[in-house]
């Protein structure tokens, strides 16, 4: 995956997190402690846990808006933490809850997919520069043939919309389009933070059926935050569910057969009202 040395086993490593958070008013909350998480690479990982459990600040915390106290993210060896925004871009993907946040909605589909390639790129300067001095946001007869192509391939309606403006189209649409251009430059990791909630039940399964086939068809390494117990127990190879910042249960795909919807419901409300098990911190199986 990366020439750069192994410090640690590759795919995406949390060690001994810790984060916290003022109080309104006054005092501390300390959400994570010590928090460890491994994902060999590959894995499509799916998290659950009720509100407030830590699922968005995770994924915050590895994409690196949001700033650790203390403990390591490594993916494929390389420290997270100490990369700049522009770097952490190019190996990670992501899409957000809102259909709003992952596009330009006055600029088209071909140009949105051009911004993102260009995102994506490793950096040089000078090449940067003048891409950025010159309209680099416009795509050219290649660029459009490749994103039709693309969008085609993967069979997708968008392939004869390269040409309309993003705001013109359905949530759905643009979730779509959010996720594709998450993948395009083939991210190690790809971090869904609900995705699919704002979305109707049909463009839900369009954009989860899309998930999977770029998660497989890349290899890359997935974060999915979900409140759906339906995707929770249908997608991903593992899944794990926090509470107060802790892991509480850790199914891989063979075990999670065996769960039924009305026990992980169950263990929702047992995760209100009880404090984590400082043995269920480990992340060891908890079926
Ligand atoms: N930047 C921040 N500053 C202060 N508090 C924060 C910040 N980010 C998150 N929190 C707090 O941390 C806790 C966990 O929030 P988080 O959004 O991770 O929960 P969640 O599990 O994703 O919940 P939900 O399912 O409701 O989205 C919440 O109490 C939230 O208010």
């Amino acid at each position: 995956m990366s020439s750069a040395p192994h410090l640690s086993p590759p795919g995406l490593s949390v060690e001994e997190l810790s984060w916290g958070h003022p109080l309104p008013g006054s005092g501390w909350r300390q959400l994570f402690s010590g928090f460890s998480l491994s994902c060999p690479p590959g894995q499509f990982l799916v998290v659950i846990g009720s509100n407030g459990s830590g699922k968005s600040t995770l994924l915050n915390l590895v994409a690196g808006t949001l700033r650790h106290s203390a403990g390591r993210i490594h993916l494929g060896g390389r420290p997270l933490h100490r990369l700049r925004d522009h770097q952490r871009a190019r190996w990670i993907g992501r899409v957000m809850q809102n259909p709003l946040e992952g596009t330009c909605p006055g600029l088209t589909v071909a140009e949105n997919l051009r911004l993102a390639e260009r995102r994506n790129r490793p950096a040089r300067f000078a090449a940067g520069f003048l891409i950025s001095a010159f309209g680099g946001i416009h795509p050219n007869g290649g660029d459009r043939r490749r994103y039709r192509e693309l969008l085609g391939e993967l069979g997708l309606p968008l392939a004869d919309r390269l040409d309309e403006p993003v705001g013109q189209l359905s949530g759905g649409q643009r979730q779509t389009l959010s996720l594709v251009m998450a993948t395009l430059g083939s991210p190690d990791l790809l971090l869904l933070d609900e995705h699919t909630a704002a979305l109707d039940p049909r463009a839900e399964a369009t954009v989860m059926a899309l998930t999977d086939r770029l998660v497989r068809q890349l290899g890359t390494t997935a974060l999915m935050v979900t409140h759906s117990l339906e995707q929770a127990l249908r997608h991903g190879d593992r899944l794990v569910m926090l509470h107060e910042g802790g892991l509480i249960g850790d199914w891989n795909a063979a075990e999670r057969e065996y769960l039924e919807p009305a026990a992980l419901r169950a263990m929702y409300g047992a995760a209100i009202v009880a404090p984590q098990s400082s043995s269920a911190a480990d992340g060891s199986s908890a079926s």
